[in-house]
Formats: C-alpha cells, sequence, structure tokens
C-alpha cells in the first residue's frame, strides 16, 4: 500500500489539494481562483459558469466519469481507488522480484562458424579466440551451453525458461510487430566511414551463427530492422560503430547479435594469468568479454533480459549490476559466471575498486544511450572505465554506441572511444518514427490537471505514461490520480529500487496502466501495449521530447503522444515545430505564432549545466561530426541503398566548419543560431548537484 502513496499517506480527500482545479462552478475550490480558461469537452456549450469541472470533487462515493472510460474499476464503489479496486486487483499483485537468471541445462548443437563466410574485414579472433580458452578442449564457458574441443555446444531446451524469456505466440506481455513493422525499410538509411560493408537483409548463415538464429526465431523475428541490417556485418567485420536510430526499431539487437554470434562462433577467451588452462568454473574476479554500458537501472535490466533471450543455451552467461540494489546478489551472480556484463556506470566503478570484476578481457564496449550517461554526469566514470582501468584500448576492443539522438558533444566523445567507425544514421538522427500520432495542445499550468483528467476519461484501452519534470511533480500527480480513482503510480529517482521495479511491473502487467513519470523512464523502456505518452511537463531539450514519446509506436506499432504546451515551453518550440513538420505531423496554428514571437529565443535549446557548446540542431549538427572539419579524416558517404537520400539538413544555421582545434575538446562555436545553453537550469542539474555518483537528480 505504502508504494500508492509514496509519502506513506493515502491521501485525504478533503484537505487535497487539486492544484486549483474548479470544482465549484466558475472558481476552485476555495472559491478564489479566476475562471480556467479550459473547458472540457463534455462541457462544452453548457452556460457559462459552469466551467471545468473536470474531475469529480474529491468526496466519498464512486468514481464519476470512469465509469465509460478504459479504466472503469469493475466496483467502483468504494472511497477512493484503493477500495474500488477489484480483490485480485493491485494491493493482491504479487510482489515484484527481479528476475534472475534460469538454469537451462544443457545440450545441443554449435556449427561451423563465419569460416565460409568472405575473408574480406573479419577478424576471426575478434571475440578472444586468439586466447587459450576459445580453443581448449574443455573450456565451458558459464552459461547453461559450453565450449569445447574448439566447438560451442547448446544446451537443451528448457520449457519453462524458454516460455518465460519469448512467451507464447501473440504473448501480450511480450512486444509484437505493428502494422507498420514493414515500413522501417523505407526510412533512409546513410553509413558514412571507410569500407562500409554491405548491409545483410536476412536472418541467415553466413553471416550469423546458427545458434543465435535459432534464438532469434524464439523471439518471432523474422527480418531484421534496417540498423540490425547494418550492425549486423559492421560489427562482425570488426568495425566500430556510432548508430543512430529511431526510438524503437530494434536498436538492442542491433548490438546484441552480432556480439552474440561472434561468441558464439569463437568461443571464451581464457582467464589472464591462466593460459592454457581455460579456468571458467567459480572465481570471485570476473572477467567478462563484452561490456554493455546503459544510463538508468531500468534500462540495464532490460537490456540483461533481452541478452538471456538470445544467450539462451549457449556458453555465454550474461549479468547485470546496478546501483540501488543488493550488492550481495549481484556478486553472488558475477562469482557464477559473467561473460557479457551490462552495467551501470556508477555500480560498476564500485565492483571494479572491490576487485570482483576486471576489464582485461573486453572485446566489445556499448554505450547505450551514451548522450543520456553524459546528461546524467556519468562522463568521470565512463572516462575511469574505458581509460583507467585495465580495459584494452582502443585498437584491442571493438567499441559501440547507440542511440536515437546523438548530439554534438557525444560525437565528440567517440573521437576517443572509437577508431575508424561507421557512423550509421537510420532516418535523421533525432527524427521521431512516423508510427506515433504527435498532438500538441495549449494548457496553461493552472489547467493541466483538468486537460490530463479529460484525456484519461476519453482514453481507450492500454497503457498511459505521463513525463513530468520533477520527482516531487511525479509524486503530487500521482496522487492527484489516485484520489480521482485512477490507477496510477509513479516512478522517479527518490523512490526506492523497489518501489521503481514494482512501480514498472504494475505498469507492464497492466494492474497500473497509468504511469506518471519522470525523464528516469524516457530512454530505452520497451513496454508493449503503451498507447499514449502525455508530455505533462515538456522537456527543455527535443532530444528528451524524442525519447519520451519514443516510449510508444515501437516495432511498427502506432501509439499517440499529448504534449501540453504553453508560452513556459516556447525555447523548444522551433525544434518541436521542425519534428513535427518532419514526421508529417499536424502543425496547430500556435505553434508557428508562438516561434515568430520567440525569435530571440535562440535555435539551439542547448542546455545548461553540459560542457561544450550545446546541442543545437543547426543543419547537419547531428550527423556525422567528421563530416563537418571535424578533423577525423571526412569520411566519404555510403550510399545507403534504402530507398533514397538522407533526410535533409535540419534546422538552420551551419555557420561553416569549425577549426579542426574544436574538434579537440573546445566548446565548438557552430550551429543553429546559439543553442549554447538554453537558460532555466532545469537541466544540467545533475552537475549542479553532484551528479549520477551522488546519486542526486532532479528526476
Ligand atoms: N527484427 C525484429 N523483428 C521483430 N521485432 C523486433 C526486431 N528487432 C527488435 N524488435 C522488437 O522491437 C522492440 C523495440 O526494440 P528495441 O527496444 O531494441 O528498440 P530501440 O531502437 O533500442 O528503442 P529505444 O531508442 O527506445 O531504446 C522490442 O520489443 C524488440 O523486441
Amino acid at each position: 500500500m505504502a508504494d500508492q502513496f509514496p509519502n506513506n499517506q493515502a491521501p485525504n480527500p478533503n484537505t487535497l489539494n487539486m492544484g486549483g482545479l474548479n470544482l465549484n462552478g466558475g472558481g476552485s475550490a476555495n472559491g478564489d481562483a479566476p475562471l480556467r480558461s479550459y473547458i472540457p469537452p463534455h462541457m462544452r456549450g453548457q452556460p457559462q459558469g459552469r466551467a471545468a469541472p473536470a474531475g469529480p470533487a474529491p468526496t466519498n462515493g464512486a468514481a464519476p466519469g470512469l465509469a465509460g472510460s478504459a479504466w472503469a474499476p469493475p466496483a467502483a464503489n468504494g472511497n477512493s481507488f484503493s477500495d474500488a479496486r477489484p480483490a485480485a486487483g493491485w494491493a493482491n499483485a504479487p510482489e515484484f522480484a527481479p528476475r534472475t537468471n534460469g538454469a537451462a541445462p544443457g545440450g545441443g548443437g554449435g556449427r561451423p562458424g563465419w569460416d565460409t563466410a568472405p575473408a574480406s574485414a573479419f577478424n576471426k579472433n575478434a571475440y578472444g579466440n586468439s586466447a587459450s580458452g576459445g580453443g581448449g578442449n574443455s573450456a565451458r564457458g558459464s552459461g547453461d551451453g559450453s565450449w569445447a574441443n574448439g566447438k560451442h555446444v547448446a544446451g537443451p531446451a528448457n520449457v519453462r525458461v524458454e516460455r518465460e524469456l519469448f512467451g507464447i505466440l501473440d504473448d501480450p506481455t511480450k512486444q509484437q510487430t505493428g502494422i507498420n513493422f514493414e515500413k522501417y525499410d523505407d526510412i533512409p538509411v546513410e553509413a558514412s566511414g571507410q569500407n562500409v560493408p554491405e548491409p545483410v537483409l536476412t536472418f541467415t548463415n553466413p553471416p550469423l551463427d546458427d545458434h543465435l538464429i535459432s534464438n532469434i526465431k524464439l523471439a518471432h523475428y523474422t527480418v531484421p530492422t534496417p540498423v540490425q541490417k547494418y550492425s549486423i556485418p559492421i560489427v562482425m567485420g570488426g568495425r566500430d560503430l556510432m548508430a543512430c536510430a529511431q526510438t524503437g526499431s530494434g536498436k538492442t539487437g542491433g548490438f546484441l547479435f552480432p556480439i552474440l554470434s561472434q561468441a558464439f562462433i569463437n568461443g571464451p577467451s581464457s582467464v589472464p594469468g591462466q593460459q592454457g588452462g581455460g579456468n571458467f568454473g567459480r572465481q570471485r574476479k570476473a572477467y567478462p568479454n563484452s561490456l554493455i554500458l546503459a544510463p538508468t537501472r531500468e534500462l540495464v535490466s532490460q537490456i540483461y533480459e533481452e541478452s538471456r533471450k538470445f544467450a539462451y543455451r549457449s556458453w555465454v552467461r550474461p549479468c547485470v549490476v546496478y546501483g540501488g540494489a543488493d550488492i550481495g546478489s549481484q556478486l553472488r551472480q558475477i562469482e557464477r559466471g559473467c561473460d557479457l556484463l551490462v552495467a551501470t556506470p556508477g555500480r560498476l566503478v564500485d565492483l571494479i575498486e572491490r576487485g570482483r570484476i576486471s576489464l582485461a578481457n573486453i572485446k566489445y564496449l556499448v554505450l547505450d544511450e551514451a548522450d543520456r550517461m553524459l546528461d546524467m554526469g556519468f562522463e568521470p566514470q565512463i572516462r575511469r572505465i574505458v581509460e583507467q582501468e585495465d580495459m584494452p584500448g582502443v585498437q584491442g576492443r571493438q567499441t559501440l554506441m547507440f542511440s536515437a539522438t546523438f548530439p554534438r558533444d557525444i560525437q565528440m566523445l567517440a573521437r576517443d572511444f572509437l577508431k575508424d567507425y561507421v557512423f550509421l544514421s537510420v532516418g535523421r538522427v533525432g527524427s521521431t518514427s512516423e508510427n506515433i500520432t504527435q498532438k500538441v495542445e495549449y494548457v496553461e499550468d493552472m489547467d493541466k490537471r483538468s486537460v490530463l483528467l479529460d484525456i484519461l476519461h476519453t482514453h481507450g484501452a492500454g497503457l498511459t505514461l505521463i513525463f513530468v519534470e520533477t520527482k516531487r511533480m511525479a509524486d503530487s500527480l500521482s496522487d492527484f490520480l489516485i484520489n480521482q480513482n485512477f490507477p496510477a503510480t509513479s516512478i522517479h529517482g527518490d523512490r526506492t529500487q523497489r518501489e521503481r521495479e514494482r512501480a514498472l511491473e504494475m505498469f507492464r502487467n497492466g494492474r497500473c496502466p497509468i504511469l506518471v513519470a519522470t525523464a528516469v523512464a524516457a530512454r530505452g523502456l520497451d513496454i508493449p501495449n503503451v498507447t499514449h505518452v502525455v508530455n505533462y511537463d515538456l522537456p527543455t531539450d527535443i532530444d528528451d521530447y524524442v525519447h519520451r514519446i519514443g516510449r510508444t509506436g515501437r516495432a511498427g506499432n502506432t501509439g499517440i503522444s499529448t504534449a501540453f504546451f504553453n508560452r513556459g515551453n516556447r525555447g523548444v518550440v522551433r525544434d518541436l515545430l521542425e519534428l513535427l513538420k518532419e514526421a508529417n505531423q499536424e502543425v496547430p496554428a500556435f505553434l508557428e505564432t508562438i516561434a515568430r514571437e520567440g525569435s530571440g529565443f535562440g535555435g539551439g535549446g542547448g542546455r545548461g549545466g553540459r560542457s561544450g557548446g550545446g546541442r543545437g540542431r543547426g543543419g547537419g549538427a547531428n550527423r556525422d561530426f567528421r563530416k563537418f572539419g571535424g578533423g577525423a579524416g571526412g569520411a566519404p558517404a555510403y550510399g545507403g541503398g534504402f530507398s533514397g537520400p538522407p533526410a535533409p539538413a535540419y534546422g538552420g544555421g551551419f555557420s561553416g566548419p569549425p577549426p579542426a582545434a574544436a574538434y579537440g575538446g573546445g566548446a565548438p562555436a557552430y550551429g543553429g543560431g546559439g543553442g549554447g545553453g538554453y537558460a532555466g537550469g532545469s537541466y544540467g542539474n545533475p552537475s549542479a548537484q553532484g551528479g549520477a555518483g551522488s546519486g542526486q537528480s532532479w528526476w
């Protein structure tokens, strides 16, 4: 119960601050607020003076208005949602416990591997084959399969684990592809860099390993998405990669497939100092071959679950570590073997300091949502992990970066972490999927609750994710919705890890189909059946908007997003306008008007708090940095081959190439009209408040 009311208090309907909602005709509850400008549809056309009774008064009784909506509780006769819920509902939901790696004992077949494929570019030793463990006679590996006599021996099928990982056909708890899945192939692809390999068109051998293909089949994937088509040969060919593709278009598979395929082909590496022995038994220090870093606990958990799917029955044993959870159980997991590690940077540093993880065997380093990790102030930890511990240098590993957005400063970080990389963009960098119908409504702050209730009352089936800017707002809005008998919960950085996991699970399984979230839930989360994303508070940075709305309209499914916009959001108006136009969305007239008014606001929308020159969307700013004279070699563009030229340069005002020195870390002074940090201070907060390391953030 405490979970529903974050302050351990059920809100008192009589003292509930309704946020100035108009409950008694014209004024607010205490009668002194001005008339609200917003009139919900069901009240429109009624005599003046009855404006905006947008929600029921929080008094005892049923929940008027809910009955006809998707949220109607089966027995809505209590005082509040907690009373009205069905017996089998919220309160009785099982405690959520993070899944642990299910056992799946071994047997099955390996395959000859990549040897039959063209020799060009492919480095057979890329996954540690050069070490004796890879070629050893009985190196077991730590997953459920094993590696014996230089061959991969898969474990036997385990029906229970298979069901847990892959679900059943058309399983509603798993993401199904939607009607627009094939349309991903219409998105223009640009791949720049030296000697970019041709894309693959199917999940076949070669280049992919048969064991991986069998797991891909279990996941019911039939064809690769565009980012996967390109990333598979690029990564298997031994190249570094910076890949940018729209939200929900399969980037996770884009890095997992080639990494795991190589692992299945080449086997494990030996532990340093134990050459020839192939000691893969229980040991205190883990030597993973692959490291995937991602910004949030929820995201690393999700990537871990995906890696469990595709590593099923293989010698590879994935592990996950993140802060806020019991380190003891994570250590025990690692001790059982850890070939592929998914981690948040802070917890990984902790484990390295404890001497429990060595990065000496890393062959693949993935930075997922790298731009967010920088926003969160993780750069020192990331640099420490990559540059100051025992990880092989840039020449000795493959490094991959994935996101839907790649602001300029992250591209500059790439200069230090990547070598001769391919820059891949599926659609314009930072663009939104056309699978999402984007609506923008003009709503004054004081009317937001009322409009939200209106939306929730009329909303159909599916899950609704509501983004707010602060933790306090997340709590107060979810309390408010609960008092309005809506099955809501919240997720933000001040909730305990258990509360966060529980809230997410309740949302995922539909017991709480409304989730109020801060930016902590903006990135990467793949939750089936999220049909509506509401930006109750718009972010100050357009990239955040792109990721937030990307929680819907995934894997070819359609979705709706609604943004509440008012003049307080004018800093983002131009970017929003351009984004809507580019994605063929309806553009409300007020946006054009405010964009014209706001010509003094600069075009960048860049954030404060970040070193460097902000992240304006000036022409070319979000595309391969190297092409704009950054000093990394001006790689030739590769004809992407997927219907047409890349999207045109976006925004205005790319003012020419920066001097070469700008690439070296100084604040680059170019970009669309002065994006150097939109004031307001709501961003950049991580560094201002101690950064990721301190655990303090506004979200
Ligand atoms: N080839 C495929 N066929 C069918 N479904 C796929 C395929 N690849 C990925 N998916 C599904 O598409 C959904 C979105 O994939 P994923 O989470 O990797 O997207 P993403 O591009 O990383 O999104 P985000 O930018 O939000 O992190 C997932 O549910 C995944 O299972």
